[in-house]
């Protein structure tokens, strides 16, 4: 391979030694003394690495990358199999007990998963397990792969009696008392029934994403540290040691696997009470164990494996919950024992990894955005790096605390995620490539835009700039609400509202409705169809229900969510100048610090004076009478959707079902209603046309919800 690898210090250097060992492949090595030698390195490495991210739980590179030189080392140790040691991290589990929890040991090994991030792979893996089993067709069950942590169940007399960590794959950590608080656990499961006295179950314990999200914003509003991303935050709760901190993190165990089942004579009979894998599913879930049974298919034709890959790839954010991949098992329980297991992992399955969110890259600079409501938030300008198939060239930084906590500098390699419809953000600095080459950010203390003293309010985590007056808030408050999900302006883009304010002709939010198309019709870029166009979306603007108007208006810290809760408590919005803050801390969700700011927002009479003039204007500001009618139109009914609509993303059109009472799934299914036909037709439209299920447009879905 021509380049010695004895020249980066391991010990020394890790991730030096890391970034030179990504650069090689397999088939450049040219010796067995050089794939002796390299064989050592990556072992070296891949040990480092796995302590930074079992025990540190603090990572120095993103998975992809980890993956990389973990095959990379089984390629070595393929055509080199006399250079295997019993040691390789290729014959184990990474992961180790930490010693803070007891040790017990598992019933059956807990293995890892043979991983793939290419389609092509899962083919070679069906003819793999063909061969193996000498068979000319094969079944295999479809789940998606659920990104939490590990664990494992032990039910005796049909009572839990205990849980653990995956560990070592032969030894776990006791976390029963930990697991015994999860809702999703039952404690009791009726298995004597099927003659099964002691069973083994596995599963993922994780943070829904929805959970997290409030999880967050719960911390923040505390003003304790955000939780990076589901994954370790479900990994990390696991192991606190208070079980009741556990509770209030919002953990759910999702369960896809019997490892072993006794009956009351100490036999085995997991093979004999059970054919299939789609059998196991079903039977936890009629156990009571939340299962991926929703998202549980079946096929025999490789090629039909890799479109429902490709499939759940695309709509990955449909699901609750973060996924990582798709895991692919021969569903014939009777064949597991015929194909057996490495060291590492079983051969009877294997998981496809979609492509990667997290990237490391340079952090070039730092600039300060000054938000609607005056937040300041720095916004980190990136050397660009592609994520997930979107080349990145900026992130959120959240606030100065943020950067502080993790002590991240310009100049710095930071590892960055982007995870669906999440905004790009920092995971954190990687000081161990640091070359005193970084700077401290510093965070201003005058407003970017108009220059006056940043406040920072006690409890709040970020500055503000408290001008009433200052361009940038009043720019970004017009643009909030001409937006979708505000009022919902059409043609009014960033870029417009930049220009009519910069020409004077939108300076506030009710100059929308006095706008002066004449001098619009002289600029760059605009003709009479646009114009005829722009005046037809603000007058329909008008007629909006009062919850929109409501969020439209920037009030700090009401969200789309809140703003539904204060419009369903009230009849004109100007009732909330007189509601108490007693009153509405009554209310779902409010808590005292969102109820102090409605409160503060209607005692402004610059505020009060704007909703008079949207009023004048033609603006409704109380509910019209449908709108007051209109309550659980969906009330169950089930929907799928394909892609987005015009008007909603598949998020927004999800939430907006649930609100009015109905339910809103991922996959087609018997109980499904409609399926909503978005901006993605795709293969579901045949398979709902398949099974009868009635196919929807958008405006037809609009008229259901009664919007
Ligand atoms: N960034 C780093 O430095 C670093 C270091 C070590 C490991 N890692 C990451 O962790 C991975 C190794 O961890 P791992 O051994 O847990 O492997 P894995 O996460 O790739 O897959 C195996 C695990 O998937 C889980 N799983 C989820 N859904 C499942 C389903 N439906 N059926 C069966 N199992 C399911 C199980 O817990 C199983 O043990 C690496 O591939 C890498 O991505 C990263
Ligand atoms: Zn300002």
């Amino acid at each position: 391979m021509g380049r010695s690898l004895n020249v980066v210090n391991l010990e020394k250097s890790p991730e030096k030694a890391t970034e030179k060992l990504l650069g090689i492949t397999a088939d450049e090595i040219e010796s067995r003394e050089e794939a002796a030698d390299l064989a050592a390195s990556l072992r070296k490495v891949i040990s480092y690495h796995d302590h930074r991210y079992y025990v540190m739980n603090d990572p120095v590179i993103s998975d992809s990358e980890y993956d990389r030189l973990f095959h990379l080392l089984e390629d070595v140790e393929d055509r080199w199999p006399d250079l295997v040691t019993s040691t390789s991290p290729t014959q184990r589990i990474g992961e180790k007990v930490s010693g803070e929890f007891p040790e017990v040991d598992h019933l059956t090994p807990m293995l890892s998963l043979d991983n793939s991030y290419d389609l092509e792979d899962l083919e070679d893996f069906d003819k793999r397990v063909r061969k193996l089993i000498g068979k000319k067709k094969v079944n295999y069950t479809v789940e998606p792969k659920l990104d939490g942590a590990g664990i494992s169940l032990v039910y005796e007399d049909d009572k839990f009696v205990r849980g653990a960590t995956r560990g070592d794959g032969r030894k776990g950590e006791d976390i029963t008392h930990n697991l015994r608080v999860l809702r999703s656990i039952p404690l009791k499961i009726n298995i004597s029934e099927l003659g099964i006295s002691r069973v083994e179950i596995r599963g993922e314990v994780l943070i829904e994403k929805q959970e997290f999200k409030q999880l967050n914003k719960q911390r923040e509003g505390r003003g304790e540290s955000l939780l990076a991303n589901p994954r370790n935050a479900a990994a990390g709760s696991l192991r606190l040691q208070d079980p009741e901190e556990v509770a209030r993190r919002k953990l759910s165990a999702w369960i896809y696997q019997i490892s072993y089942a006794e009956d009351a004579g100490g036999r085995e009979v997991l093979a004999s009470q059970f054919e299939t894998q789609e059998q196991v599913i079903a039977t936890l879930h009629k156990l009571g164990f939340k299962t991926p049974s929703e998202h549980l298919e079946s096929t025999e034709s490789a090629e039909q494996l890799l479109d429902i890959c490709k499939d759940w790839e695309e709509r990955r954010e449909e699901f609750p919950y973060e996924i990582d991949g798709v895991v692919i098992k021969v569903n014939d329980l009777k064949l597991y024992d015929e194909l057996g297991l490495t060291s590492h992992h079983p051969r009877w399955a294997i998981a496809y990894k979609f492509r990667a969110r997290q990237a490391t890259t340079k952090l070039m600079g730092v600039h300060f955005q000054v938000g609607r409501t005056g937040t300041i938030t720095p916004v980190a300008e990136l050397d660009p790096v592609e994520v997930g198939g979107v080349s990145i060239s900026s992130a959120t930084l959240h606030n100065e605390d943020y950067i502080n906590n993790r002590d991240i500098q310009l100049n710095d390699t930071v590892l960055l995620e982007r995870a669906g419809d999440v905004i790009p953000y920092i995971v954190k600095p990687i000081k161990e490539h640091r070359h005193g080459n970084t700077q401290k950010i510093r965070f201003p203390r005058e407003c970017p835009s108009c220059g006056s003293a940043l406040v920072r309010p006690e409890g709040e985590a970020s500055w503000r700039c408290v001008n009433a007056s200052c361009p940038a808030q009043a720019k970004q408050r017009i643009k909030h609400y001409v937006s979708k999900q505000a009022m919902d302006i059409d043609g009014l883009g960033a870029k417009i509202v930049e220009q009519f304010y910069e020409k004077g002709l939108l300076q506030t939010i009710p100059d929308l409705y006095d706008l002066d198309y004449d001098k619009i019709r002289q600029m760059e870029g605009f003709g009479e169809k646009s114009v005829s166009n722009l005046k037809k979306a603000v007058d329909a603007s008008r007629g909006r229900p009062i919850r929109r108007l409501i969020y439209a208006l920037s009030i700090p810290m009401v969200g789309a969510d809140t703003a539904r809760t204060l419009a369903e408590s009230i009849e004109c919005v100007t009732d909330l100048e007189s509601s108490s803050r007693e009153d509405l801390m009554k209310l779902n969700d409010i808590g005292s610090a969102v109820a102090e700011s409605v409160q503060h927002f209607f005692d402004r009479k610059e505020n009060i004076g704007m909703i008079k003039n949207l009023e004048a204007a033609g603006v409704q500001v109380c509910k019209s009478k449908e709108e007051r009618e209109k309550k659980d139109t969906l009330a169950g009914l089930t929907f799928v959707f394909t892609g987005a609509l015009e008007s909603y993303t598949r998020e927004e059109a999800k939430e907006l079902v649930e609100r009015r009472g109905g339910r809103a799934v991922g996959s087609i299914s018997s109980k499904v209603d409609y399926l909503v036909q978005g901006t993605e037709p795709g293969s579901k439209l045949d398979e709902a046309r398949d099974k009868g299920i009635p196919v929807i447009d958008e405006e037809k879905f609009l008229e259901l919800l009664n919007e």
